[in-house]
């Protein structure tokens, strides 16, 4: 079981594979479950929830493989609602399946608003509060521990305190070991749930409990975060939420925006800290697996959370990050970036130069006629901050430390569209030719492709590979056109990204035009140049590093 430091801890409960998967737009497999469940285990969350077993067959089997294949870390917890009106929870085949999951730790929900009660669930309000304690009972009576779910607590309590209290009473007396307070429809406000929170700690102290208290908010008023901030401070000790805040309708508490305030802000211990610098990698690896894209402006964790793009801000955190951030990005594994783009000063330009590994000194004049380029482009059309490669071409050409790798003397791409039904059997309609030359002789290829900018790309690559074998291994990864002034219509100026990788690395490039094959052209040939550039760095990179081995050797 994970330990956490003695001062001020707080449990990490995580429910990504239950309520997180009760997103729209998520629908985990079992291995994917299994991976992110092992990912949290390595984070050191102490709780994970990994599903309702006997909702679905995925999740039965989920908890069968980690029956046979436990976490290292984590304690499993298996979720389930309370037994079902007037029925024996003895009986009931659902608390069955939870009991054949195994785990040790078993976390059930039950009604706390009387609206629920009466309409939901359409039984007597005493038959919710047998509902709860039978179902606490008898998961006990099975050796299992228990962590109640009061669901509706903070608007079951607010219209009636009395009776949501007496649902509480019948969890603790069972004997829940946790009683979690759930905001289910995210409805309240950080001011609430300070004041329920305090009330539920008057009650338990006037009645003696020892029970713990957590708090599972939701995140519909968009102040999930500052809710379980506020219940932590009120004395609850653990928050149960969700990887990148994922949940049904707005989310769930997002953990990776609550731990680090937790922990960094608010001194309590939630991860160990050298596990809180792998925050940032487990919130872009859960949203690889959950196949959605990572949302980059996400606070801590987000690649823009520590992106410095105006030219007064890049002056000043280049002196002291502090001026500029709230706290250091590698703390939660995150990092600082700077970007450029019409919005840049001199200090973006020598930040930039330091990460390419370029010597630039603020006195040389090339300094602002790169600066002056990149304003001109931009204005153009242009978007470096988006292409970092096409910016360091763009900075080495200026300083005269461009490599001339080819020189393209011309090319016609012709394309047949004369077909009114088209073969769907055709792979090929468009043809490209190119006349290329590469240490100064002349070489002419064609290529066939599904679109234009295929062919082009085909034919491009067929008459460098020979010589630049490297080539072989680079494809396009993502092609994105926008349309620059809308209202022009067909004749509008284009803007296209490219993006290429070598298997291993990703880079962008840009190309504008009123003509978007042109746009394409510029964008494809800047990304062979940018690749081989990277390739040719690499190597002699690996190269100096044997050397200076080779000498302490
Ligand atoms: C706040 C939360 O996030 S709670 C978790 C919500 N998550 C899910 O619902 C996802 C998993 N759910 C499921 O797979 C299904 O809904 C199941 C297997 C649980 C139940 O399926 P079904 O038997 O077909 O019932 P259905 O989904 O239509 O309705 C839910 C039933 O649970 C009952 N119920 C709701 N809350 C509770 C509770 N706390 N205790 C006992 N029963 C409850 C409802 O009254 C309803 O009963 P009814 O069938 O007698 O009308
Ligand atoms: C239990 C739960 O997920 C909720 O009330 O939101």
């Amino acid at each position: 079981m994970t330990t956490l430091s003695p001062s001020k801890p707080i449990w990490i409960y995580d429910t990504t594979l239950r309520d997180g998967a009760q997103r729209e737009g998520i629908s985990l497999s079992l291995d994917d479950k299994l991976r992110i469940a092992r990912r949290l285990d390595r984070l050191g969350i102490p709780f994970i929830e990994g599903g309702w077993p006997g909702a679905n067959p995925k999740d039965v089997q989920f908890f069968w493989h980690l029956k046979e294949q436990p976490l290292t870390q984590a304690a499993l917890v298996a979720f389930c609602s309370t037994r079902r009106p007037n029925t024996k929870a003895a009986e009931d085949p659902m608390l069955q399946a939870i009991l054949s999951a195994g785990t040790e730790w078993i976390t059930f929900f039950g009604k706390s608003w009387d609206l629920h009660v009466t309409e939901g669930l359409h039984t007597t309000l005493e038959e919710n509060r047998a509902m709860i304690a039978d179902t606490a009972e008898y998961l006990r009576s099975q050796g299992r521990r228990i962590m109640y779910d009061a669901e509706h607590w903070f608007d079951g309590y607010k219209k009636n305190p009395h009776y949501a209290l007496s649902t509480l009473d019948a969890a603790v007396q069972a004997g829940a070991e946790w009683v979690i307070l759930c905001d289910t429809n995210g409805g309240s406000l950080p001011y609430e749930i300070n004041a329920i929170v305090r009330d539920v700690q008057a009650h338990f102290q006037q009645q003696q409990y020892t029970v713990k208290l957590g708090i599972h908010p939701h995140n519909d008023s968009d102040t999930a975060v500052a809710n379980a901030i506020a219940a932590v401070q009120e004395g609850a000790q653990m928050v149960q939420g969700t990887i990148n805040g994922y949940g049904e309708r707005c989310g769930n508490v997002n953990l990776c925006s609550a731990i680090p305030n937790l922990q960094l802000k608010l001194g309590y211990s939630c991860l160990a800290e050298e596990q809180l610098a792998n925050l940032t990698e487990t919130s872009r690896f859960v949203s690889e697996v959950v196949n959605l894209a990572p949302n980059h402006h996400a606070p801590f964790v987000g690649r823009s959370a520590f992106a410095h793009k105006g030219g007064i801000h890049v002056s000043a955190v280049a002196r002291n990050p502090l001026t500029y951030e709230h706290l250091q990005p590698e703390k939660i594994g995150n990092q600082r970036r700077i970007v450029v783009s019409d919005q840049a000063g001199l200090s973006n330009i020598l930040a930039k130069a330091r990460s390419f590994g370029i010597d630039l000194d603020k006195q040389n004049p090339a300094c602002r006629q790169i600066l002056d380029r990149l304003k001109e482009l931009e204005n153009q059309g242009y978007q470096f901050e988006g292409a970092e490669a096409s910016f360091e071409l763009l900075m080495r050409s200026t300083l005269g430390q461009a490599q001339s790798w080819f020189e393209i003397k011309g090319f016609n791409v012709h394309c047949d569209m004369g077909a009114s039904t088209p073969d769907p059997t055709m792979t090929s309609n468009a043809l490209a030719t190119i006349k290329v030359r590469v240490n100064g002789r002349d070489f002419l290829e064609v290529a066939e492709g599904n679109g234009p900018v295929a062919a082009l790309d085909a034919a491009l690559r067929k008459a460098l590979v020979k010589f630049y074998p490297e080539i072989g291994s680079f494809y396009l990864t993502d092609y994105k056109v926008r349309i620059l002034d809308g209202t022009a219509g067909t004749s509008a100026k284009t803007r296209v990204l490219v993006e290429s990788s070598d298997g291993l690395n990703r880079w962008t490039t840009v190309g504008v035009s009123t003509n978007i094959l042109d746009a394409s052209y510029q964008a494809v040939v800047e990304g062979l140049e940018y690749g081989l550039l990277f390739v040719h760095k690499t190597q002699e990179k690996d190269s100096s590093q044997s050397v200076n081995l080779a000498s302490f050797g």
